[in-house]
């Protein structure tokens, strides 16, 4: 280890200690790029503080608030501050529920208003489209579901949200409603904002390049507002903004009073992976890192394949040419060794026999942020009850079966077990029987669909059906489905009914590896799953075809095509195109590498990507190899 790496960003640590100063806060915006320690400084800024002003903040009953973007960085962060009381760390969604909770009539207020207006754009559809068509089915069905839930709100006493699990019955709030409604509560009552600063007068947010835009932007209002006691403290790096609802150009939105403490030195990469990365960045922000003294040369390869080629064994062929190069023997002898991260999820989804389920859901802008986070009621009916439940099943595991039945069964809720009063036998034979049918239903020779599985659960009330699926209990009337050459009006597959609608239709299966992808148990991976990860080999999958090309071009990044005219027409604009993009992409995968890098770029014409790539001089001649 060499100490003088360890403190050679200590200046840019300083500052931030510096403005996290009760008496006289200053807010900043770290500007760090890949693996130089932005954790490592918001964990020791804080560790500082509390041990100079610990004491005042225990005698004003304030905090410092720590907003991370996952539920394992919050965990990880709390850890590492040994549960310090005078901190609090939370997701962004925890943290806002916090501000808002038990505003109750204000929440209902804003609720009435915002399904009142979305009746009102369904019903104005409605009127447009065609009627019987599966679409207007649909759309009445939720215009139904909406209408009884603006119905019901008058009888709310309390509203309930929990920000890990999932929201089902009618007093509660999705993600998506917490956040929104908290954004415009700030802005529109001076009150809450003098309770947020009052009560976190240090407020820091890690990946805040990815924060939800429209509470940093309030946050920001906040921070302007009241600047003399409040310090709004930004961690985070721009080149890795990946997320869709991260504020775009937050580097140019930081008022010019606050401090800008930077850090060059990049402590995970190797040497090689450094200099691709700077490469890589030099048409970004220009921001360039320094490898640390002690780190390992490193080994980078690009390999370039024809896109017809098979892919599992182009692969294979990339692991044991990377074990040749390295002599790391790990590249082939150990599955679980390698990362392989496919730049777009959908790549990964057809990889490993999910896109059916995932596709239509991932078309649907609205959603794609929770879908990727395992987020969300409808998801979680399936990867938190149905299928836990399911292998409960399987294993004959009766302790979990019990208790995943009865923690959200409305067989078992406590009104239907009074019902019952001295019955309740039978009210447990219900649910027995409703268990065994599921089990009868998933172990025939064709494996049920989800709306399959979806209609059997609703029609024996095994679990509450979350609002967002109930369109889909009811079987669909004669002629929804469209007889042949008929010009329906399809339901349109970019709402949210019509995404789930189309999924429902995949089988139960799928479901099960979507959520095993998402929980990052397979060596696959993507930069999402990826972000604030680190792994000793990583293999980084690019396919513009494979990868539908509408958001991404690598072909276009590595310099094999031209830009569209609508990227030059964005780019004098001053907006983001899909080779910004691209390079952020690109940069937060090839950044995990600890050791060795591979880049399997799979392009119609080989020779001719060779040739551009080369000329580009990100990869030396030797780095580049074709694989046939
Ligand atoms: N000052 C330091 N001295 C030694 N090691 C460090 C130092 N700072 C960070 N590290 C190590 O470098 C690695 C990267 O740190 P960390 O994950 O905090 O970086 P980051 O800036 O959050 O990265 P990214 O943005 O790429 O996710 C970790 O393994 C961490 O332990």
């Amino acid at each position: 280890m060499s100490a003088a790496d360890d403190l050679h960003d200590a200046a840019a640590d300083e500052m931030i200690v510096g403005c996290l100063d009760l008496a006289k806060p200053r807010s900043f915006f770290l500007y760090a790029g890949a693996g130089s320690g932005k954790t490592r400084s918001l964990v020791e800024a804080i560790r500082k503080v509390c041990e100079r002003q610990g004491r005042d903040l225990s005698l004003s009953g304030q905090k410092i608030g720590v907003i991370t973007y996952t539920n394992a960085a919050c965990d990880e962060i709390k850890q590492r501050l040994e549960f310090d009381p005078r901190v609090e760390v939370s997701t962004i969604h925890a943290f806002a529920w916090s501000l808002i909770s038990g505003y109750d009539n204000d929440i209902r207020g804003w609720l009435a208003g915002r399904l009142l207006q979305d009746i009102a754009e369904l019903e104005e559809a409605q009127a447009k489209g065609r009627a019987g068509s599966k679409a207007a089915v649909d759309r009445a069905r939720s215009i139904e579901s909406k209408q009884h839930r603006y119905e019901s709100l008058g009888s709310i006493i309390r509203f309930v949200y929990s920000p890990t699990g999932d929201n089902r019955t009618r007093d509660s709030l999705s993600h998506a409603e917490v956040i929104a409604m908290t954004a415009d509560f700030l802005a529109g009552k001076p009150g809450l904002r003098r309770l947020l600063v009052t009560r976190f007068p240090l407020l820091l947010i890690d990946e805040s390049q990815d924060t939800s835009r429209q509470l940093m932007d309030v946050l920001l209002d906040v921070e302007a507002v009241h600047r003399e006691r409040f310090c709004l403290g930004l961690f985070g790096d721009m080149m890795q903004s990946i997320y869709a609802d991260g504020k775009e150009r937050l580097a140019e939105a930081i008022p010019e009073a606050w401090a800008r403490p930077h850090k060059r030195m990049n402590h995970r990469c190797p040497t090689r992976v450094v200099e691709l990365i700077n490469r890589v960045r030099e048409d970004g922000d220009g921001e360039q890192q320094l490898p640390r003294s002690d780190a390992v040369a490193g080994t980078v390869r690009l390999f370039v394949a024809p896109q017809g080629a098979n892919k599992p064994e182009t692969e294979a062929a990339v692991a044991r040419r990377m074990r040749e190069v390295t002599g790391d023997v790990a590249w082939i002898e150990d599955s679980d060794a390698t990362k392989i991260l496919a730049l777009e999820h959908m790549m990964s989804a057809r990889r490993f026999g999910f896109d059916a389920f995932f596709g239509p859901l991932y078309a649907v802008e609205r959603i794609r942020t929770s879908l990727l986070q395992g987020a969300g009621a409808g998801i979680g009916f399936y990867t938190r009850e149905v299928l836990p439940l399911i292998e409960a099943l399987r294993a004959s595991d009766r302790f979990a079966i019990a208790s995943i039945v009865r923690k959200t069964s409305p067989l078992l809720d406590r009104k239907s077990l009074e019902e019952a009063g001295e019955d309740q036998a039978s009210v447990l034979a219900a649910a027995k029987a409703a268990c065994d049918g599921l089990l009868e239903l998933v172990s025939g020779d064709a494996v049920p669909t989800a709306r399959e599985v979806l209609r059997y659960i609703a029609e024996k009330r095994l679990f509450t059906i979350p609002d967002v699926l109930m369109p889909f209990v009811a079987p669909d009337a004669p002629g929804e489905e469209g007889a042949a050459g008929d010009e329906e009006e399809e339901p349109n597959p970019k709402t949210e009914l019509g995404g789930w609608r189309q999924a429902l239709e995949a089988s139960l299966d799928e479901i099960a590896r979507y959520d095993r992808y998402i929980q990052g148990a397979s060596s696959f991976d993507t930069h999402q799953g990826v972000k604030g990860l680190e792994f000793p080999r990583v293999m980084v999958i690019v396919s513009d075809e494979e990868a539908r090309g509408f958001m991404f071009s690598y072909d276009k990044l590595f310099g094999a095509r031209g830009k569209s005219e609508t990227d030059l027409r964005n780019e004098a604009a001053g907006k983001e195109t899909s080779i910004d993009r691209t390079r952020r992409l690109f940069y937060v995968t090839c950044s995990r590498a600890e050791r060795g890098l591979a880049v399997v770029y799979y392009t119609d014409a080989v020779e001719a990507a060779r040739a551009v790539v080369a000329k580009q001089g990100w990869f030396s001649d030797e780095e580049i190899e074709i694989i046939e």
